[in-house]
């Protein structure tokens, strides 16, 4: 746990390091990476997240899944202290509020809400991942907690799962968690990665 926080705390050390010039490159490639998946079709429905502190930027995929007809959902606090939150639709138009880290998310109240098995993608932001696809986030649990639920039962058809992050936060080995939901994919500035659902994992 101890060494989780101290991972946590070097990784978003090496994050904040990059260059604006670097990361807005980095987050460019995302774009491109993510565009030659055919994952950005009409009417997908993914969830994105607007970039907090230094965490990797998804505004040109914001941009292109946009153009292409996604339905764009993002994540919203609904319970802070029990660290629960759920995906709501967003629209350009759409009434936004901000929640106690200054994150913008839309207003539930004003737009659909959405559960997590309907979405097609999830974009999650990494402080870190390893080669066989497993992360580590924000250190509050949240996307964990909303996952979870994925890893009961039968394997999941959907969503999809991708990580997003720079190459710089790749580490040789994390220790899952029990309940660590594991990534399908990561995308970082260098490329987009696959992984299997292996089952033991499951
Ligand atoms: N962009 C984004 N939106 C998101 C998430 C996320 O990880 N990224 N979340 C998914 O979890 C939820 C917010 N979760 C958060 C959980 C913890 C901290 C946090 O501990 N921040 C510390 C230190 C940050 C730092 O060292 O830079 C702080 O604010 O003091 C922030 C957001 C919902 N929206
Ligand atoms: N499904 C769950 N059931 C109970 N507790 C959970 C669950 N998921 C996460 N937690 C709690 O949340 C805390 C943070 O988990 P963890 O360190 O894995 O977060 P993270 O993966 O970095 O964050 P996030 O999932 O928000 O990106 C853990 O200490 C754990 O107590």
């Amino acid at each position: 746990m101890l060494e989780r926080q101290q991972l946590r705390r070097q990784m978003r050390q090496l994050r904040r390091a990059l260059s604006p010039a670097t990361r807005d490159e980095a987050h460019r490639q995302f774009a491109r990476l993510l565009s030659g998946t055919h994952r950005l079709r009409p009417q997908q429905r993914i969830a994105v997240y607007f970039a907090y502190g230094h965490e990797a930027d998804l505004r040109y995929v914001i941009d292109v899944a946009r153009r292409r007809g996604c339905l764009l959902y993002l994540p919203v606090i609904t319970d802070f202290r029990h660290s629960r939150m759920r995906f709501v639709r967003y629209r350009t138009d759409s009434v936004m509020r901000v929640n106690r880290y200054g994150i913008a998310e839309p207003d539930p109240r004003h737009a659909e809400v959405i559960s997590v098995r309907r979405l097609d993608l999830i974009l999650l932001p990494l402080v870190a991942f390893d080669e066989r696809g497993w992360r580590l986030g924000s250190g509050a649990g949240f996307y964990d907690r909303s996952l979870h639920h994925l890893r009961e039962g039968r394997r999941w058809r959907r969503p999809t799962l991708i990580g997003v992050g720079y190459e710089c936060q790749r580490v040789a080995r994390l220790q899952p968690d029990r309940w660590d939901v594991p990534l399908d994919g990561i995308v970082t500035e260098r490329g987009l990665r696959w992984f299997e659902r292996h089952p033991a994992t499951l």
